[in-house]
């Protein structure tokens, strides 16, 4: 496998980006996953060191003024996600693939900064009501935590032709399937 490379995973929220990565992760032990910082609260059952590194405000920026890092967006209602480069290291250091799970803005970021070495890959979701109707099902929004995710929805529907590739994630099997062909594709 040739060393750094990188796959970048997006999509509006609710489209369904953690579910495909989740499945591609358990059947392609080449790949692991980028965990990313955020100042978000955790949910339910989310675990420092594994969904996220939950930062304060104040460790965020701290790592903004050091250049910790690849890139950073304040993605929804005043909270920051941010790709560590130490957590990319880190990942190619175990001759693994990095697979980031990023807003739109994010992922054409990191797209432009690896540039050959980067695969990228939007999840279409079958309709805006079909990502409403998945993130109130999700049960993690508020009304207007919801409204504003599909507000930026809307917004980030429009670049999906930026990137690689578009897989349509309406049936589950058939989506991951896409995405899995894709990836072996890339990394050989
Ligand atoms: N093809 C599908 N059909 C129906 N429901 C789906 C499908 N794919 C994912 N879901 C469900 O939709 C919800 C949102 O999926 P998921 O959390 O993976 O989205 P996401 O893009 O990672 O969202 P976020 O960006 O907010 O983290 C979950 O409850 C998931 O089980
Ligand atoms: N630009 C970045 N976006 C990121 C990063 N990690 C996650 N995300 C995106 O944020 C939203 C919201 O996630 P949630 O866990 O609060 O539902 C989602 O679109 C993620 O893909 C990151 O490091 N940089």
């Amino acid at each position: 496998m040739s060393s750094q490379k990188i796959i970048i995973i997006t999509a509006p929220s609710g489209a369904g980006k953690t579910t495909i990565v989740r499945k591609l992760l358990s059947e392609l032990p080449q790949l692991a996953f980028s965990i990313s910082a955020s100042t978000r609260r955790p949910r339910e059952a989310e675990v420092h060191g594994k969904d996220y590194y939950f930062l304060t405000t104040e460790e965020f920026h701290r790592k903004i003024e050091e250049d910790a890092f690849a890139e950073y967006e304040m993605v929804y209602a005043g909270k920051y996600y941010g790709t560590l480069k130490s957590e990319l290291q880190r990942i190619w250091d175990h001759e693994q693939v990095p697979l980031v799970d990023i807003d739109v803005k994010g992922a054409l970021s990191i797209k432009e900064k690896y540039q050959e070495a980067a695969l990228s890959i939007f999840i279409q979701p079958p309709s805006l009501e079909a990502l409403r109707l998945r993130l109130s099902e999700r049960g993690t929004e508020t009304p207007s935590s919801l409204e504003e995710r599909l507000a930026k929805a809307r917004y980030e529907l429009s670049f999906a032709h930026e990137f690689d590739a578009i897989v349509l994630n309406d049936e589950l099997e058939t989506a991951c399937k896409a995405v899995k062909d894709l990836v072996l594709k890339f990394i050989g």
